[in-house]
């Protein structure tokens, strides 16, 4: 498409939303178009090893641009820096400071542009048990401005799910592993959805067509062109696209080991590396050539004399292999070739200014960043969706059972036990004791998983600002208690009257709230392992060991009178 007609189109579009009239659509804050430049994008990490520490550079000198209604794609082999690159451009690297500069709209990064970046990650990060429709409602009440009333932010996740083509799924849920839910294909447009949702001006995608069908692919990158079209800046890394596919891209940067190797318009790909004397000797995928090429694997490409004579000349093994140059020289050979070609060129080309006025510019760092929510409603939005996403933990038969089981065992041990006798005392005693155990354990170890299973979940939503991370604690521990009370209610029902303890009202409610409160206790300590060491396994361990000091030292087996005698 003509460079004047797309720009047309974004102006069209743009002027469509603020109007309200998009398809009909709720009108959401109005797309801001963004310019994102990058030059001399530098990245190392350091590494540290058991006794030395090694400094690792994972890009080197990379520059690019990409405009509003254009796709990049970021394209390169495995461990090429696709993902740092497309991670560093949406501010989404913490650790070691980048060299170089990134700028939108000619102004570096601020916080108020997360509201204004969507960020889709490799892995499909969403709760397994809401459906698409819930899914992408409770991204709209948490994400859409406060501006818009609850059920506008609802239409505006129906407009999506139709924009997305997900209307046959929409009551499907996710699923996982162990639970069948949406396909593949599906359940990468919700990732879509959830981050077009509100409407941002940036849109980075990590691999969004890995592990799916050439149609299917073809189809999520149709639907980034026309996310493109409506004025946004939309950057993907991509894997092996096929033919088709290559060809919806309007910008490509091509990655090898770090360094550039091409960055131009996706259409001149081909025409440039034919220039540096590196063509397909058979018909390929145009993709297909230039990983082979980045990969060093020249079978089927033509090379350039130079790169022959060095095999001609019989270099050293590391120069040739098979006879061939080896992949190590290829590399060297591109990353000189695209410096000494076409680089200047395309810097040039990137200090042309913006053409958009002071106004739009500054709009990216004056803006205040704000909430979807308020404080409360952040809370109560989490804790229903803490609640439906564990909904069928609430009716597993499988917990109720083993506790009912439990109940009953115990009852039938301990069947009318009588209080008057010390000896029978010490008996109740001791189911007094397990009681207080078993609701000691138990919570402790199904809390301990809460925070490192969501952890994904909430390094994803609090990237992009969803809520305050106060009030995604406090609605996390809050929706596990009706389900931790219930239980423990329906358990001491059965045991207390099995087990024949004292039939007055006073003595039930105390041992009922004594329990809850152990299991308050057990779950606040189940939460704060998990937390702090955010690895099951050690959690575990640590818990174990934490719960058997406090049942040796709560006075069932050693009396307190007997430790001070
Ligand atoms: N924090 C880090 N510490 C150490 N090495 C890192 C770190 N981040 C990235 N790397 C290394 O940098 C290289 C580039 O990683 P990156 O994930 O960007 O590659 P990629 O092109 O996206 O790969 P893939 O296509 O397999 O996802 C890899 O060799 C990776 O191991």
């Amino acid at each position: 498409m003509p460079v004047i007609q797309k720009f047309d189109n974004i102006k069209r579009a743009s002027e469509d939303l603020e109007a309200g009239i998009h398809k009909k659509m709720i009108q959401v804050e109005p797309t801001l178009p963004i310019y994102l430049k990058f030059t001399d994008v530098t990245y190392k990490v350091v590494i540290k090893g058991v006794t030395s520490t090694v400094e690792k550079e994972i890009l080197n000198g990379i520059f690019g641009s990409v405009n509003p209604g254009e796709v990049l794609a970021l394209m390169g082999p495995s461990g090429s820096g696709k993902t740092t690159l497309l991670s560093l451009l949406g501010g989404r690297v913490r650790g070691s400071t980048p060299g170089g500069s990134i700028t939108y709209n000619d102004q570096p990064y601020s916080k108020f542009l997360k509201s204004r970046i969507g960020f889709v990650t490799q892995d499909d990060v969403l709760f397994p048990h809401l459906t698409v429709r819930e899914t992408l409602t409770y991204a709209a009440l948490l994400r859409l401005p406060k501006t818009l009333t609850k059920q506008e932010k609802e239409k505006r996740a129906i407009d999506v799910i139709d924009e997305l083509g997900l209307e046959r799924c929409q009551d499907t849920m996710i699923g996982s592993s162990f639970v069948r839910g949406v396909s593949g294909g599906e359940r990468k447009r919700v990732c879509i959805g959830n981050e077009i949702i509100i409407n941002p001006s940036l849109l980075f995608l990590d691999e969004p067509t890995s592990g799916l069908d050439s149609t299917t692919a073809l189809r999520i990158v149709q639907i980034l062109q026309d996310i493109a079209e409506g004025g946004k800046t939309v950057i993907t890394t991509i894997h092996q696209p096929s033919s088709r596919l290559f060809h919806k891209f309007d910008k490509l940067i091509l990655l090898g080991k770090g360094s550039l190797l091409y960055f131009g318009k996706a259409s001149e790909a081909m025409v440039y590396f034919s220039s540096i004397g590196c063509s397909p000797l058979i018909a390929m995928n145009p993709a297909e050539f230039l990983l082979d090429l980045t990969n060093g694997n020249i079978n089927d490409v033509s090379v350039p004399s130079e790169l022959e004579d060095r095999v001609q000349m019989g270099n050293s093994e590391t120069e040739t292999r098979n006879g061939k140059p080896s992949p190590a020289v290829v590399h060297e050979y591109l990353v000189g070739a695209y410096e000494t070609r076409a680089a200047d060129n395309e810097k040039k080309k990137l200090m042309i200014p913006i053409p958009i006025d002071e106004e739009l510019k500054s709009k990216v760092y004056t803006s205040k960043r704000e909430w979807g929510a308020s404080w409360w409603k952040q809370f109560s939005i989490l804790f229903c969706r803490g609640l439906k996403e564990r909904r069928h933990d609430y009716f597993s038969w499988l917990r109720i059972t083993q506790v009912l089981a439990i109940a009953v065992i115990l009852g039938l041990l301990w069947w009318q036990s009588d209080g008057n006798s010390p000896q029978n005392q010490q008996d109740q005693a001791g189911l007094l004791f397990f009681i207080s155990v078993f609701w000691g354990f138990f919570p402790v170890f199904t809390s301990i998983f809460t925070f490192p299973q969501e952890r994904a979940m909430l390094n994803k939503e609090r990237a992009a600002d969803m809520y305050r991370l106060s009030a995604y604690f406090v609605a996390r521990t809050t929706s596990d208690l009706p389900l931790d009370f219930l239980l423990p209610i329906l358990f001491l029902l059965v045991v207390y009257f099995m087990a024949g303890l004292r039939k007055s009202a006073g003595p039930f409610f105390l041992t009922m709230v004594t329990v809850l409160l152990c299991i308050v206790a057990a779950q606040g300590l189940g939460l704060a392992i998990g937390a702090t060491l955010m690895d099951l396994k050690r959690a575990t361990t640590l818990a174990s060991v934490t719960v058997m000091t406090f049942v040796l030292a709560g006075g069932y087996f050693v009396a307190v009178s007997k430790q001070f005698a």
